[in-house]
C-alpha cells in the first residue's frame, strides 16, 4: 500500500512556506495538504531543521532535511551496495523510502495514526561518490561505553560498504575542530578499539564554537560529520547543521546519541545503559555482603543520573536486594511517619541490614540546604552535583546514633565512574554497530542534520530538536515506577502530610514529570 507522505522543505530564516520540488526519494502525496493546513502544521514547529508532515488521517512523518533542500541540483548515484558481497542474497537490500517507524505503538482502534519518523538504512540512491567523502568523527560530552564500538563501526561501514577511505578523528571534542590536529582513521586504526572503556578520540565538555567549528569543516573540505554524544552535544550539532545549511554547503550532520543517563527523548535507550546497569549490580551486590556480614548494617550506593533516574531504577530492579531507591524525579524526606528513617529502622528489626541505592541528582536541594553552597556549573554549563551519598550515610548514621541511640555499621559505596569507563557488553556492542551503521547510510543518502536511534526497536532517522527539547526522566505516573516501588515495598514519600516540598497531589506530581529541562 503506498503511503500517503510527502515533504516540505524546512527554510532556515524565513516563516514563509516555500512549495518546494517533490524529494527524489518520495513518491508524490495522494492527497495534497492546502495551504492553510500547511500553514498551520508548520507553525507548530518552531526548529528550521524540523520538517513536519500530516495527513487526514492524522498521519504524521517527522521528517529530517536532506541535502537537496538546499542543494537542488546535487546529482545521485547508485549505491555501491548493490554490488556488496554482504548484501548480494539480501531479500530488499535497500529500505524504501516510504518505510516509516511508528513513535507510538500501543495505540487506540479510532485514534489518529500518529507521529512517524523515516526508517533507517541504506538507500538506492547516494549523493556522495565514494572517493569525494571526506569524513569526520568526534565525540563530546561524559564517557559511557560503547562509543569506541561506535567509532570503530563508522570508520569500517564507511570503508567496507561505500568505500571510502578519508575519514578524520577530531580529537577532545567540538572545540577539537579548531584547537588540536586531526588523525587518520583507517579499519586498522581503530580495529581493536571496542575491547577499551572510553573515547578513543577523547573527549571534553564546554568549548562549542558554531562559526569555528563550520570554517573548520569548509577548511578541511569535510562533507559528512558524525557527532557521538549526549543532549548537549545534539544541540550543538543542530546548530552546526543549521550554519551548514546557511552555507549551503554538501556537509551531511549525522547525530548519534550517547548517554549514560538515559535522558535523550525519543529513542528506546541508549547504549552503554545496560552495560553500567550490569557494572552498577557489582556495587550493589558488594554492599549487600558487607552489610549482611555485620549488626544493623547500612548499606548506600550511589550510582550515576544527573537529572533521570534509571540506571538507580533499572538496577535496583535488576537486583532484588536493594530495599528502597531514591531518585531526583521523586521527592523524598527522612523524618517522621512515612519518611526513610523509619522505613531504615524497620527493615534493620526486620532483616537486620538494609541496602539503598540512589542516583547521584537526588535530593540536591536538601543537601545545598544544609550545605549552604553555591550553584556551580561545568565547562558545558551543567549543574554540578552535591554529594548526595555522603550527605545521606552522615544524616543516617546521626539519626541511630545520636537519636535512636542504636549503633549501627555504615558501607557507604561510589562507584559512579566505574559504571561508564567499562568497554559495553555484548548486546550494547552488537546495537552500537546498528547505529553507527544507520548513520553512515543516512549520510550517504544525503541525509542531514539528523539523529539516528531505535524507536520501538526500529532504527530511525529523527530530526534532532526532537530529541533535545525534552530529557527523558522517570515518570511517576509510569508502571515502571510502580513495578520497583511493588518490587521493594518502599515508602512511595508521596502520601504523607509531611512531604518536604509541601502537599504533593497529582498536579505536583505531573509537574514534576512534565518539567522541560531546558539548556543552559
Ligand atoms: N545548548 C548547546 N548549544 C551548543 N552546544 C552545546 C549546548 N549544550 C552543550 N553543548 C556542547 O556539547 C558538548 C557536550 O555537552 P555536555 O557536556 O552537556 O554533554 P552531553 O553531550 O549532554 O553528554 P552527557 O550529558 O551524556 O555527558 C560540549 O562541548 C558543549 O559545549
Ligand atoms: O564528571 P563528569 O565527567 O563531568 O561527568 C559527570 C556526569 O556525566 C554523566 O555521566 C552524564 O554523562 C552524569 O551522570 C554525571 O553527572
Ligand atoms: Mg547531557
Amino acid at each position: 500500500m503506498e503511503l500517503s507522505v510527502s515533504f516540505f522543505a524546512a527554510r532556515p530564516h524565513s516563516c514563509v512556506l516555500p512549495v518546494v520540488p517533490a524529494r527524489p526519494d518520495l513518491k508524490l502525496r495522494r492527497r495534497p495538504l492546502t495551504l492553510r493546513r500547511r500553514s498551520a502544521i508548520r507553525a507548530q514547529v518552531s526548529d528550521p531543521s524540523r520538517c513536519r508532515e500530516t495527513d487526514d488521517d492524522g498521519f504524521v512523518l517527522e521528517d529530517v532535511p536532506h541535502l537537496t533542500n538546499f542543494i537542488p541540483d546535487l546529482p545521485s548515484y547508485p549505491n555501491p551496495l548493490h554490488k556488496s558481497q554482504a548484501y548480494a542474497i539480501v531479500k530488499q537490500t535497500f529500505v524504501s523510502p516510504e518505510d516509516v517507524v511508528a513513535e507510538k505503538i500501543v495505540v487506540r482502534k479510532d485514534s489518529p495514526r500518529g507521529v512517524h519518523f523515516r526508517r533507517a538504512g541504506p538507500r538506492e540512491k547516494v549523493y556522495f561518490k565514494s572517493e569525494e567523502v571526506r569524513a569526520c568523527v568526534v565525540t563530546c560530552g561524559g564517557l559511557c561505553p560503547g562509543i569506541n564500538t561506535v567509532i570503530r563501526e563508522i570508520v569500517c561501514g564507511l570503508n567496507y560498504m561505500y568505500g571510502v577511505d578519508d575519514i578524520l578523528g577530531i580529537e577532545g571534542g567540538y572545540r577539537g575542530f579548531y584547537s588540536k590536529n586531526t588523525s587518520q582513521l583507517t579499519p586498522k586504526v581503530v580495529n581493536d578499539i571496542h575491547k577499551r572503556g572510553g573515547t578513543f578520540l577523547r573527549t571534553s565538555r564546554g568549548g562549542h564554537d558554531t562559526q569555528k567549528i563550520v570554517d573548520n569543516i569548509q577548511d578541511r573540505g569535510i562533507n559528512q560529520v558524525y557527532i557521538i554524544g549526549g543532549d548537549g552535544t545534539q544541540k550543538g550539532a543542530a546548530l552546526i547543521y543549521q550554519e551548514v545549511e546557511k552555507r549551503g554547503l554538501q556537509v551531511a550532520v549525522a547525530g548519534i546519541p550517547k548517554t549514560i543517563d538515559n535522558d535523550i527523548a525519543v529513542i528506546d535507550k541508549s547504549f552503554g545503559f545496560d552495560t553500567a546497569v550490569e557494572e552498577a549490580q557489582r556495587a550493589i551486590n558488594a554492599a549487600h555482603v558487607e552489610v549482611e556480614s555485620v549488626e544493623n548494617g547500612v548499606g548506600v550506593v550511589k550510582l550515576m543520573g544527573r537529572y533521570s533516574g534509571f540506571i538507580a531504577m533499572f538496577a535496583t530492579l535488576a537486583s532484588r536486594d536493594v530495599d528502597c531507591c531514591l531518585i531526583p524525579e521523586s521527592p523524598f524526606y527522612l523524618e517522621g511517619k512515612g519518611g526513610l528513617f523509619e522505613f531504615v529502622e524497620q527493615r534493620l528489626k526486620e532483616n537486620g541490614h538494609v541496602v539503598i541505592v540512589l542516583a547521584e541528582g537526588a535530593g540536591q536541594e536538601y543537601v545545598a540546604q544544609s550545605m549552604h553552597t553555591v550553584d556551580g556549573r561545568d565547562a558545558s554549563g551543567n549543574r554540578l552535583l552535591l554529594d548526595v551519598g555522603l550527605w545521606l550515610s552522615q544524616q543516617i548514621k546521626d539519626h541511630f546514633t545520636k537519636v535512636q541511640k542504636m549503633a549501627i555499621n555504615m558501607k557507604y559505596i561510589d562507584p559512579t565512574y566505574m559504571i561508564r569507563a567499562i568497554p559495553s557488553n555484548a548486546s550494547d556492542n552488537i546495537y552500537c554497530t546498528l547505529l553507527a551503521q544507520s548513520a553512515v547510510h543516512g549520510a550517504m543518502a544525503g541525509y542531514t542534520g539528523f539523529t539516528v536511534g531505535p524507536v520501538n526497536s526500529r532504527h530511525a532517522y529523527i530530526p534532532i530538536s526532537r530529541v533535545t527539547e525534552t530529557q527523558n526522566i522517570v515518570k511517576l505516573t509510569d508502571r515502571m515506577w510502580a513495578r520497583l516501588l511493588a518490587s521493594t515495598n518502599q515508602p512511595s514519600f508521596l502520601n504523607s502530610d509531611e512531604v518536604m516540598l509541601g502537599k504533593v497531589d497529582r498536579a505536583i506530581i505531573e509537574q514534576i514529570n512534565n518539567r522541560k529541562i531546558t539548556s543552559i
